[in-house]
């Protein structure tokens, strides 16, 4: 049984430790007191609003779900204490400085940064990028208006530009393009758009390269309790979790 610690009681947080299988979930951290003790009691962990004492407590992974700050607040010293850290945020990851100095203290340590494929599919294979580059990668991002809490009559494009900027202005929606780019070898461009019609998260990703050319569309469920947040991230953190240990890998 994998021990975990778990960084985020929000909506994901929930649903990891209230549905994983194989692990379980000792404490869970939160900057809000009240979420940390709800979701202590609905798992049976200790709930923590310090860092330091939430990592004196006995766990191998660190699975987090809570903020790209939360990330770069906390993720060196997790991979310096000797436990693997798994990042939703992965938005934090965009700033290159920052990115390999996590990969420097995790080499140090051992340990592993692991960014799942969160709210879209296809970032196995997109890694192909990193031994031929891709000439196109685009990922187009259709959220509702309420999940970026604004307002808009029509489809509005509220932003087009490079994933790095992208994730600075919206870093609650986005984490996808830079997990995208990461996958890939490159900056992602991206095209954000906010639609009044939309019922679903929707993602496309539009790659192009020696390969040939590649289309992807997810129509995501909004989840319950953040309709920022795809339904698929918190079922993707699950699935990463439970063939932590499998010793058949699937997929590149
Ligand atoms: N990579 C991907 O594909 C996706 C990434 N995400 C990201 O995953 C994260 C979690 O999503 P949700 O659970 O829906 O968010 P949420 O807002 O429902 O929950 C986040 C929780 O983390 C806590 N938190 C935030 N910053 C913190 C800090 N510095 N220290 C301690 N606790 C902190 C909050 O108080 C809250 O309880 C978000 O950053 C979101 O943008 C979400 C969907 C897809
Ligand atoms: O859940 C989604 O659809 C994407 C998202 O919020 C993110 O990447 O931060």
């Amino acid at each position: 049984m994998i021990k975990i610690g778990l960084l985020g009681c929000g909506n994901v947080g929930h649903v990891i430790a209230t549905h994983a299988e194989n692990i379980r979930v000792v404490a869970v951290f939160d900057i809000i007191p009240g979420r940390a003790e709800e979701l202590a009691a609905l798992c049976h962990a200790r709930p923590y609003t310090d860092f330091d004492a939430f990592m004196r407590e006995d766990f191998s992974i660190v699975v987090e779900a809570a903020s790209v700050g939360a990330v770069r607040s906390y993720a060196e010293t997790v991979l310096r204490s000797g436990r693997d850290i798994i990042v939703l945020s992965a938005g934090a990851l965009a700033d290159e400085e920052y990115r390999e100095r996590l990969i420097e203290a995790a080499r140090e340590a051992g340990k592993t940064i692991r960014i799942p494929s969160g709210a879209v599919v296809g970032l196995d294979n997109i890694k192909i990028g990193q031994v031929s580059p891709p000439k196109t990668l685009l990922l187009r991002t259709t959220k509702p208006p309420a999940s970026l809490g604004m307002t808009a009559d029509t489809p509005t494009e509220i932003f087009k530009g490079l994933a790095h900027d992208c994730i600075k202005q919206f870093p609650k929606n986005i984490n996808v393009a830079v997990a995208l780019g990461l996958a890939a070898g490159r900056d992602a461009d991206v095209e954000l758009w906010v639609d009044p019609a939309a019922e679903r998260n929707v993602h496309e990703i539009f790659v192009e390269g020696d390969f040939g050319d590649i289309y992807v569309r997810v129509r995501n469920v909004p989840s319950p309790d953040n309709p920022a947040t795809s339904y698929m991230a918190a079922l993707s953190i699950l699935t990463l979790l439970k063939n932590l240990e499998n010793p058949l890998v699937v997929g590149t």
